[in-house]
């Protein structure tokens, strides 16, 4: 194993999420040996070593330890790996992949809006066909977790590889359990949503391997990393404003921190009014207004690409987990 393995989505829907995910943190991936080779680096850190996989290879590798850090869907790694919080570490939550897991039966259920009214289905189902009603799935794991919890037996998953939606349709099972994301494809096929069947609100993650090799290089190059990965999100949570004016002083700034969530990175005004804010983005317009009443001439604002602080609060969490 090189000195650090990161495992990057290669296909699918997270790929060019996650690839442009790293370049905004200054973690360009680079692909050297033309589009089909599977090993890469980032430019500027060669120790690092990219492999690209599919989403669901990712969360394999993580659970083995074979990579430091992977980005993939929480849904995978909560599916794939056992007390997955034992192998794994859900570092941070990108912003991206969202999907959640849900329990689906068709519409013209219309007794069944909860899992209770599911369980009683579940029963009645079994009475009247002599048969356990068929849930069609490749969430096998998260649905008998998730039915185990909710008092429901009398059922029997069909593993399903694709097209899961469909089946209650094909008379291949009664029910489902899958992800959506806009609800078009369970809409397609007249399906809904329980209303406590949410079983998981799935985002991609970057996950730590807790048994990778972590040796002190290892640690180093994850301290960069998530260094500037906490950078990027700190910056994407702020719009910087600036301004001049003499009326500004301390209760005036303790009135912005506390209406709008300003932070002062750089303390005060200095002597000549000059004063640096850091403003939520939808707060930019509401501040700006309050910053003219009370005498600012002007205020530009402007994005961040990054905001370093000394804390590295994404190091922490590795470093306590490890
Ligand atoms: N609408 C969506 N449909 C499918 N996956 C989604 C969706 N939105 C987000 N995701 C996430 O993308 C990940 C799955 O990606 P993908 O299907 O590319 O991976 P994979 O299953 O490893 O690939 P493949 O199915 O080609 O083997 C999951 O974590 C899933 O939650
Ligand atoms: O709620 P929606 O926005 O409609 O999205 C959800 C659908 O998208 C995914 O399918 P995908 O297209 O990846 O096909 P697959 O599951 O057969 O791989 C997922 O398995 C759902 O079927
Ligand atoms: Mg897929």
């Amino acid at each position: 194993m090189s000195a650090f393995v990161i495992a990057v989505p290669a296909k699918g829907r997270l790929q060019e999420n996650a690839e442009s995910y790293f370049a905004r943190a200054g973690l360009k991936l680079v692909k050297p040996r033309g589009a089909r080779e599977y090993r890469g680096t980032v430019a500027g850190l060669p120790e690092i070593e990219v492999a690209f996989l599919s989403a669901s290879e990712i969360a394999q590798q993580l659970s083995q330890g074979a990579v430091h850090f992977g980005i993939t869907g929480e849904d995978l790694i909560r599916e794939s790996i056992p007390h997955a919080d034992d192998k794994v570490v859900l570092l941070h939550g990108l912003g991206f992949g969202y999907a959640t897991v849900v329990v689906a039966v068709p519409q013209a259920w219309i007794d069944v809006r909860s899992m209770a009214d599911l369980d009683d289905v579940a029963t009645a189902f079994r009475l009247e066909n002599d048969r356990r009603m068929r849930v069609a799935t490749k969430y096998v794991n998260l649905t008998r977790a998730f039915f185990a919890q909710h008092g429901i037996i009398d059922y029997r998953i069909v593993e399903s590889a694709g097209a899961t939606e469909g089946a209650p349709a094909a008379g291949t099972a009664e029910l489902i359990v899958d992800i959506t994301t806009t609800g078009t494809t369970l809409q397609a096929n007249a399906l809904k949503i329980v209303e406590d069947g949410i079983m998981l609100r799935s985002q991609a993650n970057l996950v730590a391997a807790r048994r990778a090799d972590w040796t002190p290089a290892a640690r180093e190059i994850a301290r960069v990393m998530l260094d500037r990965i906490a950078a990027t999100d700190r910056a994407a949570s702020f719009r910087e404003m600036r301004t001049r004016f003499p009326g500004c002083d301390k209760t005036l700034l303790t009135e912005a921190r506390e209406k709008y969530g300003v932070e002062t990175p750089f303390g005060g005004p200095t002597s000549s009014g000059m004063l640096t804010l850091h403003c939520p983005p939808d707060q930019v317009h509401a501040l700006a207004t309050f910053l003219r009443a009370h005498g600012a001439a002007s205020v530009v604002v402007g994005p961040l690409d990054y905001v370093f602080a000394c804390e590295n609060p994404l190091f922490d969490r590795l470093e306590a987990a490890l």
